[in-house]
């Protein structure tokens, strides 16, 4: 409440109505972000910007321009009937304008409609990277985050499984560079064409095909006669899903062409992917892993996810290629892979592997006048200094030197500047170098100050 008292009838001091009764008495409302959602106050957010300044900077090693998109999109953008979790779980909700919209749970669909709009006018191939935050609604059973921040990095208009290898290549770079190694993390790397082959060495309609890839990715999270009565219930006959299931235990890529002969398309891209993988020099980062489909319907070959040898956190991220995508929008169809990167695995990768950055608030210079009427001259040092590009915290109101010491301590600044009377008659400011200690009188002007400090009227 304000001290000038404030709700009905004229202004009251609060030291003779005794404390403001606010009209209406409103209840305090719950300072707590909304359910499944966090705050993120500067230590958090210091962390938050060091790991979005490593994704960045590897998007810019690989050449990759970031794209953004609204964080609200038409529900029908997310609308598929494979029977995806993200689709269970999406947070939509209907508009003022009678409108179904939805949070984005994803960045890939939003990517197709950007790709779909520009159509023409776009120079394959595009090299497109984005971070953005994404939202599910679930059931506050489970206590799980509703909003995380993704990653995106995707490849539109490459056929070929070079695309796939360099965006593996940027994801092994990323971890390369915040202290990860291929002994901690490797990816798990399959080809839903395997799946395609089998649906077709049996007859079984395409359509099915993103219908078993969403059941098949639950293989490891619901018990398996789930998972046969749940493909028995989307029409695949028993001998396909014992066939199915059979290769899905498959562990090597020679194993792999005995079952599906070579000439299929899915051992050609394995083939080349693990061929490429040498060359870029990230063969020990990578394995054969036929059981991985990930869980999204619209993959159609390549699929990959980072995991965590120590097998104690789900994915670290995941990716694939998305060939049919654009098509399921009313667009023509674009070759096009990607991968999609959590905030919040790789912290907790982080925490286990005890290597999360410190990060301390930083600033060079905190300036403070050491009495009132030299607020203004303190103010002109620090103009001075920030012109310069130096960063300046400026005490703001007049406080006592202990204070000041504590609070530079607190912000970790590298020097004090402490603009006083007896000083400042000689244009000379008071500097404090508060790692040594060492205290010296400096010429305003040799602050690299590039104009006269204009006596105070
Ligand atoms: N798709 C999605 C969105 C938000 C969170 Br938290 N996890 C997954």
């Amino acid at each position: 409440p304000s001290e000038n008292g404030s709700g009905g009838g004229g202004e009251r001091s609060a030291s003779l109505a005794g404390p403001p009764v606010l009209e209406n008495s409103v209840q305090k409302i719950d300072v707590n972000p909304p359910k499944g959602t966090r705050d993120f106050p500067p230590e958090e957010m210091r962390l938050r910007s060091w790991l979005f300044h490593n994704f960045r900077e590897v998007s810019r090693l690989f050449g990759f321009e970031e794209v953004d998109y609204p964080v609200l999109e038409s529900e029908a953008l997310f609308i598929r009937k494979a029977g995806e979790e993200i689709r269970d779980q999406l947070y939509c909700f209907e508009d003022r304008g009678n409108r179904r919209v939805a949070l984005r749970p994803e960045l890939t669909p939003s990517l197709a409609r950007l790709v779909i709009q520009k159509g023409k006018s776009l120079s394959l191939p595009l090299k497109w990277f984005a971070i953005g935050q994404c939202w599910r609604y679930e059931r506050m059973t489970r206590g799980r985050r509703r909003e995380h921040y993704q990653w995106n990095m995707d490849i539109i208009g490459v056929p070929e499984v070079t695309a796939e290898a360099e965006l593996i290549s940027s994801i092994v770079t990323f971890f390369k560079q915040i202290g990860i190694s291929a002994s901690d993390v490797g990816f798990k790397v399959n080809s839903r064409k395997v799946l395609q082959e089998i649906l077709r060495s049996y007859s079984l309609s395409e359509n099915l095909f993103a219908k078993v890839c969403v059941i098949i990715d639950k293989i490891e999270k619901i018990p398996i006669d789930e998972i046969k009565k749940e493909l028995n219930s989307v029409g695949m006959p028993q001998e396909g899903v014992n066939k199915l299931l059979e290769v899905l235990s498959i562990k090597s890529l020679s194993e792999l062409e005995e079952i599906l002969g070579g000439a299929g398309e899915a051992i050609a891209d394995l083939k080349q992917l693990f061929s490429l993988a040498e060359k870029f020099g990230y063969s020990e980062w990578i394995q054969f892993d036929a059981s991985v489909v990930r869980g999204l319907a619209y993959y159609t070959g390549i699929v990959f996810e980072g995991f965590d040898r120590a097998g104690k956190l789900r994915a670290i991220c995941g990716g694939g290629r998305y060939d049919r995508l654009l098509s399921t929008f009313g667009g023509d169809d674009l070759p096009a892979c990607g991968f999609g990167f959590g905030d919040a695995v790789i912290i907790e990768l982080l925490k286990e592997k005890g290597i999360l950055p410190e990060l301390i608030p930083q600033v060079e210079n905190i300036v403070c006048a050491l009495d009132h009427d030299l607020q203004g001259a303190a103010a002109t040092v620090a103009t001075m200094l920030r012109e310069k590009g130096q960063s300046v915290d400026l005490v703001l109101e007049s406080k006592p030197l202990k204070w000041v010491f504590k609070r530079a301590a607190r912000i970790n600044a590298q020097r004090l500047i402490l603009v006083g009377n007896t000083e400042y008659i000689k244009g000379m400011v008071s500097v404090k170098i508060l790692s040594s200690g060492e205290q010296s009188e400096i010429k305003i002007d040799e602050l690299e100050y590039d104009h006269a400090v204009k006596e105070e009227s």
